[in-house]
């Protein structure tokens, strides 16, 4: 029969004391004592029955010599008489035998036979009887009197071997009883715990539904049923708890991605707004280049940079002519285009890493020129001024050109006379003012003090 039990794992624990075992050792301790009690019991009713059986022979013994004792006594033949007590003496029932002759004109005689080594022992029994010779019918003498002790040592020793047989087979049945009892517990009991013990050692999440099954079992429906029974009943419940408890964690786990993938899209969608506000609050909301507080920052930077580098740095105003002028004419929609045209332009020639433009003004652009000295930011101005010209959009209220047009302040870094960032723009502006001053639509370096 397939029992659904493995057998125990290498490193499960081994019952170190087996039950059956103890059980023998209890048995046969048990079956000692009461082989020791019963042969104690025994041996007094055996000590009673042998002393009655020697109380038996002695009468036999008496009964079988009186009329030959009697006879040679009343014949006076005393050789007889010694041959029958000699004869008497030997049987082993016997300790003393003594014959006691009565005469009627002289003190009884007495003849007595004893067995070497015995003495009186009141305990034992002792029988005594007339001697009586009839030597013509009708006629009763009484020539004597025998008396009989009985052998305390052949009763001893009679009681000795009884004592012995009692004891072997009371010993004997024992441990009969006692193997036989540990043969049915092993087979009723022991194995089949120990099969539950394996089953429970084997027991894993994926041999839950393996079914403890006991083997060959005689009695039905006992304890070790009801055990079993229970086991698969833990089993059972068990097996519902932990798939319970498997489609929670799935359905958890599941929960938990999800989150995950919600926080990660709302951290990127929120890394992106704040990009996006980042720029934004570098940037000018109607051009699109950098604003005034964008480009404070950068002027700071790249000033100190400078102070700490000597690399060179210079920086171009840029302010449209007549401007008030365009609005008057076109509106102000048409300038607002305009400023965005012109930003346009201006960001398209910077284009270097590094280089800034901003509107910090209505209509007055600046831009940071890393790296570039005087001479070259220059060219940059007039670049620029001739991307704004080539623009061409109309401006028919300009005094200087039919289109827009930008005049253009210049400033390169020399340290030693600017001796701040505010001072170094100070330069950047005075030379746009010399640029409106002198005709606009021009560009002007700064080249007196700062
Ligand atoms: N459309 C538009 N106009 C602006 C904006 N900001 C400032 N302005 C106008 O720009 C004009 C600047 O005029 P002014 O400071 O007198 O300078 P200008 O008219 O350009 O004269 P010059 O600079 O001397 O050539 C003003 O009329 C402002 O109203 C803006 O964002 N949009």
């Amino acid at each position: 029969m397939n029992t659904g039990v493995t057998p125990p794992r290498s490193g499960a624990p081994g019952a170190r004391s087996r039950i059956g075992v103890r059980l023998l050792l209890v048995t046969v301790m048990a079956g000692l004592v009461f082989s020791v009690l019963s042969t104690v019991v025994r041996g007094a009713l055996a000590y009673m029955d042998e002393r009655d059986a020697l109380v038996d022979e002695l009468a036999q013994v008496e009964d079988i010599i009186q009329p030959a004792l009697a006879k040679a006594i009343w014949e006076l033949d005393r050789a007889s008489v010694k041959v029958h007590l000699d004869s008497a003496a030997r049987l082993p029932a016997l300790g003393q035998i003594v014959v006691t002759i009565v005469m009627a004109d002289a003190e009884p005689e007495v003849h007595a036979r004893r067995r070497p080594g015995w003495s009186p022992d009141a305990s034992l029994p002792v029988l005594r009887r007339s001697l009586v010779y009839s030597p013509y019918a009708d006629s009763r003498e009484v020539v004597g009197e025998l008396t009989v002790f009985a052998n305390g040592g052949e009763l001893k020793r009679r009681l000795y071997r009884e004592l012995r047989i009692i004891f072997a087979t009371q010993l004997i049945q024992s441990l009969l009883l006692a193997g036989f009892v540990m043969w049915m517990f092993n087979r009723s009991v022991t194995r089949h715990v120990r099969d539950v013990a394996a089953h429970l050692d084997a027991l894993s999440p994926e041999t839950l539904s393996r079914k403890l099954v006991l083997r060959d079992k005689m009695n039905q429906n006992d304890e070790l049923d009801q055990l079993a029974g229970g086991v698969n009943e833990l089993q059972h419940r068990l097996g519902g708890h932990l798939a319970q408890q498997a489609q929670y964690e799935g359905e958890l786990s599941r929960h938990r991605d999800n989150l995950a993938e919600l926080v990660g899209e709302r951290t990127r969608e929120l890394e992106a707004a704040n990009l996006k506000l980042d720029q934004l609050s570098r940037s000018d909301a109607l051009t699109g280049v950098s604003n005034r507080r964008h480009f404070d920052e950068c002027k700071e930077v790249e000033y100190r940079r400078a102070q700490r580098t000597h690399q060179p740095l210079s920086l171009v105003i840029c302010d449209i002519d007549y401007f008030k002028h365009f609005n008057d004419t076109y509106g102000h929609m048409a300038g607002d285009d305009c400023l965005r045209r012109v930003a346009g332009a201006l960001a398209e020639c910077c284009r270097r890493a590094g280089d800034v433009v901003a509107r910090v003004g209505g209509e007055e652009f600046v831009i940071l020129l890393p790296g570039q000295d005087m001479a070259e930011a220059q060219q940059c101005a007039e670049r620029l001024r001739a991307a704004v010209q080539a623009l061409g959009i109309a401006h028919t209220a300009s005094e200087v050109a039919p289109s827009v047009t930008i005049s253009v302040g210049v400033a390169g870094l020399d340290l030693p006379k600017m001796e701040s960032v505010d001072a170094f723009y100070h330069c950047a502006d005075q030379a746009l003012y010399r640029a409106k001053a002198g005709g606009r639509n021009r560009v002007v370096c700064w080249e007196g003090e700062a």
